[in-house]
């Protein structure tokens, strides 16, 4: 007889929050940058955890902030879920960070703190994609730019076919015993479902949300303000 195996275990979310935004140029940590007076940290915890499809919440921080109680980094009704732990130097070592912190799940969600306003239903997609006995998922988008690859002198040496390509967003969900096992060997790969390709497992795709797009430069800041602050007046007019 075919064994059944169980997934109905707990969902653990990772949220990587510990990097500088360099990019994005402001004066703290990117996670606790404010979007309508809410750091991009509670607002993603918020969407997680609001989702229903999570149980409980890894915030990976800045070392000289992983001491903070949580509810001091995160909404009063969602602290009691959430555990802090510190990062590391490179976003790989803070996910890393976040596993050791995740123990007895079954899955974790991997999702950028940078990536705020990505909605609930994002995460019920993956984690039901989970359930149904994908052991590795991800949210992507069409490109819409044509692509090119590039030489070190500039030079472009080849156009994939865009039909093939995808935008790849946060949240991804895993087994979690499998991202734990991509996660011995330390590589360069860019995301988490990188390193579960290299072991040579199969990472199945669901739909993105252009709203989980990553706060990644000062326009997308603008972007993301303005949305913010659209949803708001929206939700006031109700
Ligand atoms: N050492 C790091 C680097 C990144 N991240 C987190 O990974 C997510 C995606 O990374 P990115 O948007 O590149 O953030 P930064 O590394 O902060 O950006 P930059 O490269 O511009 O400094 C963010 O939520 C970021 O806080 C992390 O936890 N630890
Ligand atoms: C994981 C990720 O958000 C998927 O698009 C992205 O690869 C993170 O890249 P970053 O350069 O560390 O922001």
């Amino acid at each position: 007889m075919q064994q059944v195996h169980d997934r109905s275990g707990p969902v653990v979310g990772i949220i990587p929050a510990a990097g500088r935004g360099v990019r994005l140029g402001e004066s703290l940590p990117k996670a606790f940058v404010e979007l309508g007076g809410r750091t991009m940290l509670d607002l993603a915890v918020e969407s997680m955890l609001g989702s229903g499809a999570v149980d409980r919440v890894v915030v990976v921080a800045p070392p000289e902030l992983a001491a903070t109680p949580p509810a001091e980094l995160v909404s009063e009704k969602y602290a009691d879920r959430v555990v802090v732990t510190a990062g590391g130097a490179e976003r790989a070592d803070s996910v890393r960070a976040g596993l050791r912190a995740a123990s007895g799940a079954q899955f974790v969600l991997v999702h950028d703190a940078a990536r705020a306003l990505t909605p609930p239903e994002l995460f019920t997609r993956v984690a039901d994609e989970l359930r149904a006995g994908r052991r590795a998922v991800i949210p992507v988008l069409p490109v819409t730019d044509t692509i090119k690859s590039v030489d070190s002198g500039g030079v472009v040496t080849g156009t994939p076919d865009r039909a093939t390509l995808r935008a790849v967003q946060t949240p991804q969900g895993f087994d979690a015993d499998l991202l734990d096992r991509a996660n011995r060997d330390t590589g360069d790969a860019t995301d988490d479902a990188g390193l579960v390709e290299r072991l040579g497992e199969s990472v199945q795709t669901v739909a993105g949300d252009p709203l989980a797009f990553k706060i990644t430069t000062p326009l997308d800041l603008v972007l993301a303000r303005a949305l913010f602050a659209a949803a708001d007046r929206t939700e006031e007019g109700n």
